[in-house]
C-alpha cells in the first residue's frame, strides 16, 4: 500500500477538535493523489510547528478534514459595531466579514444563523435569544473591547460558542479618559464652556476645587485602575485603592496603599470607579454606601452606570452628600434624555467614550480580529472569556492525547448495555509529569465529546463539555497516577483510562474484575491504540471501526474471523489477540475498514468458538 504524506502549515491546535470539530477551515497539500481512499493518522511534529498526515486506509476523521479542505467557504463574521478598518482587513483575508452597524434585537436574531462570528462593542445585546437564533452555527461571539456584561456568558458557554475579548488594547484609552473627566468636573470645565457659549461670563459660578493633596479612592484595582492611580500621583493627589482581588505587590510598586472598603469611601474626596459589572457589583454605590462617604466627595465612573445606583446618586447629590460626578457609562445608553442624573447641573457626562481614541480603537479592531480569526481555525484564544485557557505549547504536547480521549469515551459509551443510565465516568491518566502539572481539562473534555455526542445530539466542545456533563448529570471524576519515565518518553500522559461504572455491558468482557466498564489507550507514534478492555490486554490502532470478539483461545480462530470479513469485502486493518491464560478464554479486537454488514456480523457471531461479540464505531 502506497503511503502518502500530507503536509500542511497551521498551528497544530487549529487542526484538533476541541473547539469545533465539524469545520475546521484547513488547507491540505497532498502530495500524491489517492487520498480518499487513504486513511489519514494526524502527528505533530517534534517542533510543533506542523502536523503530518499519514495516509493509509480510509478514516471518517480524515476524510472529515478532506471535506472541509476542499470546501472553499470562508467563515462569516457579522461586525455589528463598528470597528477600525485595520481590524476589519485583518477579517477580509479569510473571512467573509458582513459590516451591519446598528441592527435592532430581531434584525441581529434574523441575520445571526447564517454567521459563524459575531463582533460587537458594548452596543449590541448578546442575549440567550441571540444564542437561539444561531441554531448552533454561531461558534465564536468577539467583544472588542474589555467589559462582557452585554453578552450571556452562561448561555454562550451551553451553546458551545467562546467568547473572546480584548482586554488590553483599551487601558490606557479608558485611564486617560478617567483622568480627563476628573480634571475636567473639579474646574467645572463642561459647565462653565456651555455658559460661555450661551453668552454668559460666569467667574465666580465656576470656581472649582484642586486636585494636588487630595485623596483619591480608586475602586478597582485593575488595568484601569492602575493606570488611573499612576496618573492621578502624578497630579499630587494621595492615592488610595480597594480591590479585595488585586496582587498586594501591583499596589507597592505604584505606592498605593490597598484599603478596605469602608476605608476607602469614608476617607475619599475623589472616587474613581474601576470594576467590571458583576452581580456583587451591581449598585453597589446606593443611599447607603453614599451615606458613608465624606460629605461633599466627587464621583467619576468610567466603569459601568450599573454599578451605581443612580436615582440614589441623584438624591445624594440634591442633598449635597455629593457634590459632583462625571460619568461616562449609564444603567441604559444611551439613557433617557429627561434623566435627572444626565441633567443635573453637578454632573459631566459623555457618550461612553473611555475606549474612544484613535489608538485604542485601532488596537481592539486588531486584537479582537486575531482572537476571532485564530478561534475560528481551532485555537484556544488567550483571551477567552469562557473556556479555559490552555497554553499553545500545552496543546500541541496534548493534541494526539485529545483525539486518544474522545476515542476512549467513544468506545466506553457504545459498550454500555441500553437502559443502564449513565451516571458517573472516572479517567485515570497516567504520566511522567508531576500529577499536579497534568492539565486535564482538555483530555476530560474530549472523553465527554466521545461520550455525550454518539448518544445524543449535543455537540459538545471544550467550552461547554463541563455544562453537558452537568446538565446529563454525568459525574466525572479524575485520577492522576504518576509513573517513572521508563518508556514514556517524556511524553505528557502515558495512558488514559475511562471507566464507567454501576451500568450492564454489551460486552461483558469490557467490564473489569472490579466491576465497571473499563477501557485504555496510548499513543503510539502519534496514533492512538486501544491497550485494554475489561481485564483483557489488546494492542489495536484506534480508527475505522472495531470488532470485539471473546473466544475460547484455541487455534484457527483468526482466520476464521478473517476468511468471513475477506469473503464480503471488509478490510481488516488491524487485529489482536489478549487473552487472560493459555486455552482460557481470549479478546480478539479487530480493525476494519468498513462497516460488515448484519449478514457478515451473525456469521461471525455463530462461529461456535466465539462467546460474545460487539460492533464499535469510532
Ligand atoms: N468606559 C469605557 O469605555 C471603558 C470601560 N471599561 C470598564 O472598566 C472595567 C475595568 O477594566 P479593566 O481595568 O481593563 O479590567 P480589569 O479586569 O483589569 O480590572 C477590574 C478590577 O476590578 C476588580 N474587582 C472585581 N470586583 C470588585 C469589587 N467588588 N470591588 C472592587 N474591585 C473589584 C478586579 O479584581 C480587577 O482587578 C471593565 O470591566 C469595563 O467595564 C473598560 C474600558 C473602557
Ligand atoms: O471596553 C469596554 O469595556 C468599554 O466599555 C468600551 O466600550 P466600547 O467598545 O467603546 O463600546
Amino acid at each position: 500500500m502506497a503511503i502518502t504524506k500530507a503536509f500542511f502549515s497551521l498551528n497544530p491546535a487549529s487542526c484538533h477538535p476541541s473547539l469545533h470539530p465539524r469545520s475546521p477551515t484547513v488547507h491540505l497539500h497532498l502530495a500524491s493523489s489517492g487520498a480518499p481512499s487513504c486513511h489519514l493518522s494526524v502527528r505533530v511534529t517534534s517542533d510543533s510547528k506542523s502536523m503530518v498526515l499519514t495516509a493509509e486506509k480510509p478514516s471518517e476523521s480524515g476524510l472529515e478534514v478532506l471535506h472541509n479542505a476542499t470546501s472553499d467557504s470562508k467563515p462569516t463574521v457579522l461586525i455589528a459595531e463598528k470597528l477600525s478598518e485595520s481590524g476589519l482587513e485583518l477579517l477580509r483575508n479569510t473571512t467573509s466579514v458582513d459590516c451591519s452597524y446598528g441592527l435592532s434585537p430581531d434584525q441581529l436574531a434574523a441575520k445571526i444563523s447564517s454567521c459563524d462570528a459575531l463582533i460587537v462593542r458594548s452596543g449590541t445585546k448578546v442575549s440567550r435569544e441571540v444564542f437561539e437564533a444561531a441554531k448552533g452555527r454561531l461558534r465564536v461571539v468577539g467583544r472588542a473591547g474589555v467589559g462582557i456584561d452585554n453578552v450571556d456568558l452562561h448561555a454562550a458557554t451551553e451553546f458551545g460558542c467562546l467568547v473572546v475579548n480584548a482586554p488590553t488594547a483599551n487601558t490606557i484609552a479608558a485611564a486617560e479618559h478617567g483622568i480627563a473627566l476628573l480634571t475636567a468636573m473639579a474646574r467645572n470645565v463642561a459647565q462653565a464652556d456651555a455658559s460661555v457659549k450661551a453668552g454668559k461670563w460666569e467667574r465666580s459660578k465656576y470656581v472649582g476645587v484642586s486636585l494636588v493633596g487630595k485623596t483619591l479612592a480608586v475602586m478597582g484595582f485593575g488595568k484601569v485602575g492602575s493606570e488611573v492611580a499612576r496618573r492621578a500621583k502624578g497630579l499630587g493627589m494621595h492615592v488610595i485603592a480597594h480591590d479585595p482581588y488585586a496582587p498586594a505587590e501591583r499596589a507597592h510598586a505604584l505606592s498605593v496603599e490597598l484599603v478596605s472598603f469602608d476605608d476607602a469611601i469614608a476617607t475619599a474626596d475623589f472616587i474613581s470607579l474601576h470594576m467590571p459589572l458583576t452581580a456583587t457589583t451591581e449598585k453597589m454605590f446606593n443611599d447607603e454606601t453614599f451615606a458613608r462617604m465624606k460629605k461633599g466627595v466627587r464621583i467619576i465612573n468610567v466603569a459601568r452606570g450599573g454599578v451605581i445606583d443612580e436615582d440614589a446618586l441623584v438624591r445624594a447629590l440634591d442633598n449635597g452628600q455629593v457634590a459632583q460626578a462625571a460619568l461616562d457609562v449609564f444603567v441604559k445608553e444611551p439613557p433617557p434624555k429627561d434623566s435627572k442624573l444626565v441633567q443635573h447641573e453637578r454632573v459631566t457626562v459623555t457618550p461612553h467614550l473611555g475606549a474612544s481614541t484613535v489608538e485604542a480603537q485601532e488596537g481592539v479592531a486588531i486584537e479582537i480580529a486575531e482572537a476571532v480569526v485564530g478561534a475560528l481555525n481551532g485555537e484556544l484564544a488567550a483571551t477567552a472569556v469562557n473556556a479555559p485557557m490552555v497554553p499553545a505549547e500545552v496543546l500541541s504536547e496534548l493534541a494526539p492525547y485529545v483525539i486518544l480521549a474522545e476515542k476512549l469515551g467513544r468506545l466506553a459509551v457504545q459498550l454500555v448495555a441500553g437502559g443502564s443510565g449513565i451516571k458517573g465516568v472516572k479517567v485515570v491518566y497516567t504520566s511522567s509529569q508531576d500529577p499536579d502539572d497534568l492539565d486535564t481539562r482538555l483530555l476530560r473534555a474530549m472523553v465527554t465529546k466521545g461520550i455525550v455526542e454518539p448518544i445524543s445530539d449535543s455537540f459538545v466542545n471544550l467550552v461547554n463539555a463541563d455544562f453537558i456533563a452537568k446538565q446529563r448529570g454525568l459525574h466525572f471524576a479524575e485520577e492522576r497516577i504518576k509513573q517513572e519515565l521508563n518508556g514514556s518518553n517524556g511524553s505528557p500522559v502515558s495512558s488514559i483510562q475511562v471507566q464507567i461504572p454501576h451500568v450492564g455491558s454489551l460486552f461483558a468482557s469490557a467490564v473489569s474484575d472490579a466491576g465497571f466498564i473499563q477501557v485504555e489507550g496510548k499513543v503510539r507514534d502519534g496514533i492512538p491504540h486501544l491497550t485494554r478492555i475489561g481485564s483483557f490486554a489488546v494492542d489495536v490502532s484506534l480508527e475505522g471501526n472495531l470488532i470485539l470478539c471473546r473466544q475460547v483461545d484455541q487455534p484457527g480462530m483468526i482466520g476464521k474471523v478473517g476468511s468471513i470479513l475477506a469473503s464480503q469485502n471488509v478490510n481488516v486493518s488491524f487485529m489482536s489477540v489478549g487473552r487472560t491464560y493459555r486455552g482460557k478464554q481470549a479478546i480478539m479486537a479487530i480493525g476494519v475498514d468498513e462497516e460488515p454488514s448484519k449478514e457478515t456480523l451473525e456469521k461471525i457471531g455463530n462461529i461456535q468458538a466465539i462467546e460474545e461479540f460487539v460492533f464499535l464505531k469510532l
